[in-house]
């Protein structure tokens, strides 16, 4: 697991460092200096050679100058190109100039050369705090227009830290060294494509620096995978979760299909799917495993069941209302909805209010919108909640008391008392229908087998990403489809 930060956050551990465990700012700067300065080395085989630093006049641009001094040390030509005006200099960053000052380094208005063997962008870090124009936005466009290495410290300039949105202009870089921990705007689109390769350096700021307040979000790496729920040697097919598929509808037959695959591939122990007549013989065929119902079977289904999952392709026929009603009204299981039943939720407040008050009362319930569907429970545009996914699904969460799987590029988990959990597996090829009813169908096994609703939908994001990422691997980002997703799934 690892934490991301905000700027404001950031800025805390660093005081807390500073002030409560007493190690100096300098040591700081130093510590990432030195991280910096080892990646450039490793980088450039020790070959020396020419390197330009372009600092700004903040505490980044102060980083830049140190970097610049330790190069300097090891045999480089560096070149300092400060940007700005230096009456608005940091007290570390006028530090760093005075000591810099009596190493052989080269101060320069303007990069003249064409042959950097690395180019360290320092201009902005954290305290990028509006949109880069003028004599910044120049340095910026000529800074990406150099040939060379590019590594950024800290933050690409220009990234919005938090959002990682583009702020105005930015640098491309090939890498990111990232000091303490992870900042939001690495991962998150379109600032991870600017970021390059992204590494933390332990400059000294660890959990220590918390001081009771910790990170609000976070990722999972592949441990995700290791807290899928323990499978019992001598369990049965009873054991292991009856997930309730109530999905698909007339020539929407797939959606109940990938979700039925899914969950079996994600070790339920058995899945009935409730689907309209017609589809009867083609999910048959399509999964011989799975055992099929009728929606009037539905009440005889959901005693049956230990989870129900409701939605991927179901429709919003008044058959489908039904089912949905018949789910909430009618059962306390573990629920999760999905595509039509979140558009049903939508336009019914009475099942909403109702859904809301069963989650107050303890009901495990999963929502998993896309932004169309997010904007529609919201009452906002689609670009308004792609732009505000994260308060999106925190309002929806706790206006629910559910946990919410937004989903994006970057999906987001939400829930009620947690911290945000962001998906960081997957890739641009899983964008293609159908996707997301193999995510519901994993989430409602994870959540069949007993897992608590929040880790469900965090650890269904993530192996979900994976499959994706294996199914992009064998199939290319064209080539890939929703099916070649369940084909993936191994664990
Ligand atoms: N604290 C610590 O101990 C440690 C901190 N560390 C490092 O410090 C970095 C944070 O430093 P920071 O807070 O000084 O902010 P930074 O990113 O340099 O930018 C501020 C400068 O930019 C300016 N400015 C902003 N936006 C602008 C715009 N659009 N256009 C033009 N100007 C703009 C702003 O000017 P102003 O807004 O005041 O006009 C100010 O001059 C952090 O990312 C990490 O690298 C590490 O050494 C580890 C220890
Ligand atoms: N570029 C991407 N990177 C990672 N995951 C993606 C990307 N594009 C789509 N996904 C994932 O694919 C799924 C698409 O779900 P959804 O939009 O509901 O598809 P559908 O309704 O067609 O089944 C979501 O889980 C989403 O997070
Ligand atoms: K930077």
């Amino acid at each position: 697991m690892r934490y991301l930060v905000t700027a404001s956050e950031m800025r805390r551990f660093d005081e807390n460092t500073i002030e409560k465990i007493g190690i100096p700012a300098c040591v700081l700067m130093e510590r990432a200096a030195l991280a910096a300065a080892e990646l450039t080395e490793a980088r450039c085989d020790g070959r020396g050679g020419y390197v330009l630093v372009m600092c700004g006049m903040g505490n980044n641009g102060g980083d830049g100058l140190a970097v610049a001094r330790l190069l300097a040390e090891r045999d480089f030509r560096v070149e300092v190109w400060c940007v700005g005006n230096r009456e608005k200099a940091s007290p570390q960053w006028k530090q760093q100039r005075s000591i810099l000052e009596k190493y052989p380094v080269e101060f320069t208005d303007k990069p003249r050369r064409g042959d950097y063997g690395a180019l360290i962008d320092a201009l902005f870090g954290v305290g990028l705090s509006r949109e880069i124009k003028h004599e910044y936005a120049e340095a910026v466009m000529l800074f990406n227009s150099l040939e060379g290495w590019k590594l950024a410290l800290d933050v690409p300039s220009g990234i919005h830290s938090d959002t990682g949105r583009v702020m105005g202009c930015a640098v491309r870089a090939d890498e990111t060294v990232t000091f303490g921990f992870c900042k939001r705007g690495l991962v998150f689109y379109p600032g991870c494509e600017y970021a390059g390769e992204v590494s933390t350096a332990d400059i000294g700021i660890s959990e220590r620096s918390f001081y009771g307040r910790k990170p609000e979000m976070y990722a999972y790496d592949e441990e995700a995978a290791q807290l899928l729920p323990k499978r019992q040697r001598g369990g049965n097919k009873g054991t292991f979760g009856k997930v309730l598929l109530i999905a698909g509808s007339l020539n929407m037959a797939g959606a109940a299909i990938l979700a039925a695959r899914a969950a079996y591939r994600t070790g339920a122990g058995m899945v009935k799917v409730i689907t309209c007549a017609g589809n009867r013989t083609i999910l048959q065929q399509a999964v011989p495993e799975a055992l099929l119902g009728t929606p009037n079977e539905l009440d005889r289904s959901v005693e049956w069941a230990d989870v129900i999952a409701v939605g991927p392709g179901l429709g919003k026929s008044a058959e489908a209302l039904s089912c949905l009603e018949g789910v909430i009204y009618g059962s306390r299981l573990p629920l999760l909805a999905d595509a039509d039943a979140l558009n049903l939720l939508a336009e019914h407040p009475e099942l909403r209010a109702a859904l809301a008050e069963q989650g107050a009362a303890g009901r495990k319930v999963i929502l998993t919108p896309h932004v169309g569907e997010l904007a529609r429970l919201t009452g906002q545009s689609v670009s308004a909640c792609a732009e505000e996914l994260l308060s999106c699904g925190i309002a929806l969460a706790s206006e629910l008391h559910a946990v919410v799987t937004a989903k994006d590029a970057r999906t987001l988990i939400c829930g009620e008392g947690h911290d945000v959990c962001v998906n960081l597996s997957g890739s641009n090829g899983m964008a293609t229908a159908g996707s997301g009813d193999v995510l519901a169908g994993i989430t409602a096994a994870l959540l069949g087998q007993g897992m608590d609703a929040f880790e469900a939908a965090a650890v269904g994001a993530y192996i979900h990403g994976r499959a994706g990422e294996k199914a992009v691997g064998k199939r290319g980002e064209y080539g890939c489809m929703a099916g070649d997703l369940t084909a993936q799934m191994r664990y």
